[in-house]
């Protein structure tokens, strides 16, 4: 069937326009890890914009049963739809992005990490900079996460040859060009950072939640011999959870990374309060709020106050995390499911990383969600004082992107970690590929 814009807006269940086709997820409510209203706000519309901005493409599919994908829109409606979204007034926000790309310095003025954070703060959408800059609670951990390496001094050798110095290494059979990968972090524009990471020989571990399909990265690798990670949130229920290692396995995955931290999420403020600032900003301005109204149909507000989505973006990534893993249980159900190497993401103390070894994992990523956790770099300190005798394969991930990089990489190598994974890699704007790789 083909669908006219009155009939999609006249219809008391919700549906929604995506790409020209019509959705029915009313029952899909309850379950979005992003919250209700944040799909009734498009009830009746077009929707495309705000789902693009955080979907992968293949979301629709594997979580919306085939009898809810209602049909496509006839021509005229969609013709009406792309001219709508043609000539929408852009928000306040855009209007200032556009602004900032056009002056931002060119790439070989960026000489360190500071300068290129201070350029993504002017060019990232508001939303994205809130969800990429956000840490939790008051930010102690995200702040000490850096200042931990300034607790740490060298003691220079001179006098040695180094002339040859050869940086390369190998990790879970994997050769990198320098001791450095690319940590996970969800829906980061990922194509570009397989691309980049091609061309600089390193290994990308790709987020549970990316902003494109597990299939779409693959694919975007120059060269099918490329390595990548998947970094696994392990979804509660155990189906879903074992599809999802299974389509990484056939893929060509080559590692699992799981991430044992983030199974209930922080509490990032600035994330959370971002939609309304957005919304705030362009009532402020225009009087209406962001969207594409088509059909006619501008919802009324409740009468009763609607409950904040406390989550955030970030919340809404592990929004079906498994919460009562356990070494016991969870490791032997991950060791049956795939021969690949399997790492423990989010170790946080000396005890944990004991118990990691005991377990027989592969390695452990030393890192952390915030929340007065230890900073990563005293716990790798720690790690190698108390016991020097457990795990070849140590990676760790916090805090690195706020000092320069190379003083945190020569601290963190120095206690032995095998590699070292920045995660604030990426910008997610509106394409999906707008990765501002250095
Ligand atoms: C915006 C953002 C998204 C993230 N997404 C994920 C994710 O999807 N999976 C994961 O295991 N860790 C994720 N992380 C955690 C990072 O991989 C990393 O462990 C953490 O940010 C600590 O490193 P940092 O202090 O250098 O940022 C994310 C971090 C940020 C800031």
């Amino acid at each position: 069937m083909s669908w006219t814009l009155q009939h999609v807006s006249e219809h008391n269940s919700a549906q929604v326009i995506i790409h020209s086709k019509v959705y029915d997820v009313t029952e899909f409510l309850p379950e979005h890890p992003g919250g209700a209203s944040a799909i009734l706000e498009y009830a009746g519309k077009d929707a495309t914009a705000a789902y693009d901005l955080i979907h992968p493409l293949d979301s629709l599919v594997k979580n919306l049963p085939k009898e809810k994908h209602l049909g496509k829109l006839n021509c005229a409606a969609a013709k009406t739809v792309a001219q709508i979204t043609e000539n929408r007034v852009k928000t306040k926000d855009e209007q200032r992005i556009e602004k900032a790309q056009r002056e931002k310095a060119p790439l070989s003025r960026v000489l360190n990490l500071h300068d290129m954070e201070a350029i993504a703060r002017k060019v990232m959408p508001y939303k994205a900079l809130a969800y990429y800059s956000s840490a939790s609670d008051e930010e102690i951990t995200h702040g000490q996460n850096s200042a931990g390496f300034s607790r740490l001094f060298f003691l220079p050798r001179v006098m040695r040859p180094i002339s040859k110095c050869d940086p390369s290494t190998t990790l879970l059979s994997t050769p990198s060009r320098i001791p450095i990968f690319i940590s996970p972090a969800g829906l980061a524009g990922e194509a570009n950072l397989t691309r980049g990471a091609y061309q600089t020989g390193i290994i990308q571990c790709v987020s549970s939640s990316p902003s494109l399909s597990y299939k779409d990265i693959a694919d975007a690798r120059p060269d099918p011999a490329q390595v990548l990670w998947f970094q696994l949130y392990k979804n509660k229920d155990n189906k879903k959870a074992e599809e999802r290692v299974r389509e990484v396995v056939g893929l060509w995955y080559k590692a699992i990374v799981l991430t044992v931290d983030a199974v209930v999420y922080g509490n990032r403020e600035r994330d959370v309060r971002a939609p309304w600032v957005l919304k705030d900003m362009e009532k402020a301005e225009t009087g209406t709020t962001p969207g594409v109204e088509v059909g006619g149909i501008v919802r009324q507000p409740d009468d009763q106050e609607e409950l904040p989505n406390l989550g955030g973006s970030a919340g809404a990534l592990v929004a079906h995390d498994d919460r009562d893993m356990t070494w016991e249980k969870t490791m032997p159900w991950l060791k049956k499911l795939t021969t690949l190497p399997v790492m423990v993401k989010g170790i946080q103390c000396v005890a944990d990383a004991v118990l990691a070894a005991e377990a027989g994992v592969d390695g452990i990523v030393i890192s952390n969600h915030g929340e007065y956790a230890m900073p990563s770099i005293e716990v790798l300190y720690r790690l190698r004082k108390q016991r020097p005798d457990i795990f070849g394969t140590i990676v760790t991930t916090s805090g690195l992107n706020r000092i320069r990089l190379s003083t945190a990489a020569l601290s963190t190598l120095s206690l032995q970690a095998s590699m070292l994974g920045p995660s604030k890699h990426g910008e997610r704007v509106k394409s999906r590929e707008s990765l501002y790789i250095p």
